[in-house]
C-alpha cells in the first residue's frame, strides 16, 4: 500500500518534548468531557499512545485505563491496520465519555478502525499530519505529511562527527 508521499523530513522529539506536548494535550481536554466536564476513562492505542496516555490520565485523574492494540506498520512501511487485542466493552461501551489516545495520526486508517468500535469516544493525539486530521478531535502539533516523527523511544544518543571534519 504506497499512496504515500515518502518521508523527506524527520521531526525527532525527545522524551522532555513528549512530555510537554502530551501534557499539552491533557489541559486542552480538561474540563471537556460530557460527565460536568470528565471523562470516564482513557483508551490508549498501543504501542505508541501508551506514554501519552499515562501522562494524559495522570494530569486529568482518570483511573480507568485501557487499550487496544492496532497494527499498521513494519517500521516506514504501512499495511492493513488490525486489532490484535480490544480493550473491555463493559467498561468503553459506545465511547461516551471515553479518551481515546494516540501518539499521532498519519493516514487516518488506525483511527478509522478505532472509530468503528468506540463511536462516540473523543480522539486525541500528540501530533498529526494533514490526511488524518479530520479523524482526531484534539491534538497538540500538526507536522507536513512528508515528514516522519521519530519518538524518543525508537531512538538513542550517539556520537556525531564534527561539521567541519577532524584534523
Ligand atoms: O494514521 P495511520 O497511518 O494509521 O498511522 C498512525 C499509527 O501508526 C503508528 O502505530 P504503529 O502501527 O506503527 O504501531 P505502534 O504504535 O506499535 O508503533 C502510530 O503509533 C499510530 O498508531
Ligand atoms: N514513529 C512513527 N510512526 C508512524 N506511523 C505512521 N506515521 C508515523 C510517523 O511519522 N512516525
Ligand atoms: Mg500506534
Amino acid at each position: 500500500m504506497n499512496d504515500r508521499l515518502p518521508h523527506e523530513k524527520g521531526f525527532h522529539v525527545s522524551w522532555d518534548q513528549l512530555h510537554r506536548d502530551a501534557r499539552a494535550l491533557a489541559w486542552r481536554l480538561q474540563g471537556r468531557g460530557p460527565d460536568d466536564g470528565a471523562w470516564r476513562a482513557v483508551v490508549a492505542i498501543t504501542r505508541g499512545g501508551m506514554a501519552p496516555a499515562m501522562i494524559v490520565s495522570r494530569e486529568l485523574n482518570i483511573r480507568h485505563v485501557d487499550t487496544i492494540s492496532v497494527k499498521s506498520y513494519d517500521h516506514q512501511s504501512q499495511s492493513e491496520p488490525r486489532i490484535i487485542k480490544s480493550p473491555d466493552m463493559e467498561l468503553v461501551g459506545d465511547g461516551e465519555g471515553v479518551l481515546i489516545v494516540d501518539d499521532l495520526v498519519d493516514t487516518g486508517r488506525t483511527l478509522e478502525l478505532v472509530r468503528a468500535h468506540m463511536p462516540k469516544a473523543h480522539v486525541a493525539t500528540v501530533y498529526a499530519k494533514p490526511q488524518g486530521r479530520a479523524q482526531v478531535d484534539t491534538y497538540v502539533t500538526e507536522v507536513s505529511q512528508d515528514t516522519w516523527i521519530f519518538f524518543p523511544w525508537d531512538m538513542a544518543l550517539q556520537y556525531v562527527k564534527p561539521y567541519r571534519g577532524t584534523d
